[in-house]
């Protein structure tokens, strides 16, 4: 296996190599684990985000998520976060692990992703997120505006489309966090998990 296909530290179920980048510099060291989920409605060909309006990742789009607290499990908290952000329930299901590390950072977010293909109550906007559709597809015929990955976290590209193709995976990305703040991609890898 030549050393891009090999699984990063951090990632040991077995995998199958999916993609990855910047090759050229080592992996940062291992920190202490923050647990964190986020969560996707994807229904065909679209897929709901959300405009982040305050707090951590602001400016960008994502699914809808945040901490486990204590006493809680991920489920519960991706449950949770869904409808204290978007105003919705669905019936979750786990498809994805991402291990993110920023340099210099105190902790590793391990953040579990979920996503559903369908939802209960009205979608609704919340203090923090701002609920939107968009076409995952290349040829859209709703009308709706194309996945903004310019206005999203740097590689998660690399994993949206599984979500409609339900593939479960585990990736890594580790970034570094420019002088005006903003989080560059340093060194990545995503693989597919072997069922
Ligand atoms: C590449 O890195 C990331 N990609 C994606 N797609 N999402 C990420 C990445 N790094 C962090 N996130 C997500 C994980 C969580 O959903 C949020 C961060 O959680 P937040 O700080 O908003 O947690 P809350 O509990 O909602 O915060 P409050 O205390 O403000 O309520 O970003």
């Amino acid at each position: 296996m030549s050393d891009d296909q090999k699984p990063p530290p951090g990632l040991d179920e077995k995998l199958s190599y999916h993609t990855s980048g910047g090759l050229e510099v080592e992996w940062l060291p291992p920190l202490p684990i923050k647990y964190y989920t986020v969560a996707h409605i994807v229904q065909n060909d679209k897929i709901l985000l959300g405009y982040k309006k305050r707090g951590f990742g602001q400016g960008k789009y994502n699914g809808f998520g945040g901490k486990v607290e204590p006493n809680e499990s991920s489920l519960q908290a991706a449950i949770r976060e869904l409808e204290e952000e978007a105003g919705i329930k669905a019936p979750l299901k786990h498809i994805g692990v991402l291990l993110f590390i920023v340099n210099g950072a105190d902790k590793t977010f391990h953040i579990d992703i979920y996503y559903a293909e369908e939802f209960e109550g009205t979608i609704t906007e919340s203090d923090e997120m701002k609920p939107e559709w968009f076409s995952l597809s290349t040829n859209d015929k709703d009308g709706l505006p194309p996945v903004p990955w310019d206005k999203m976290w740097d590689t998660d590209h690399c994993w949206i489309p599984l979500l409609r193709e339900g593939k479960p995976f585990r990736g890594r990305a580790d970034f570094d966090k420019g002088e005006s703040g903003v989080f560059i991609p340093r060194r990545w890898w995503y693989g597919l998990l072997d069922e």
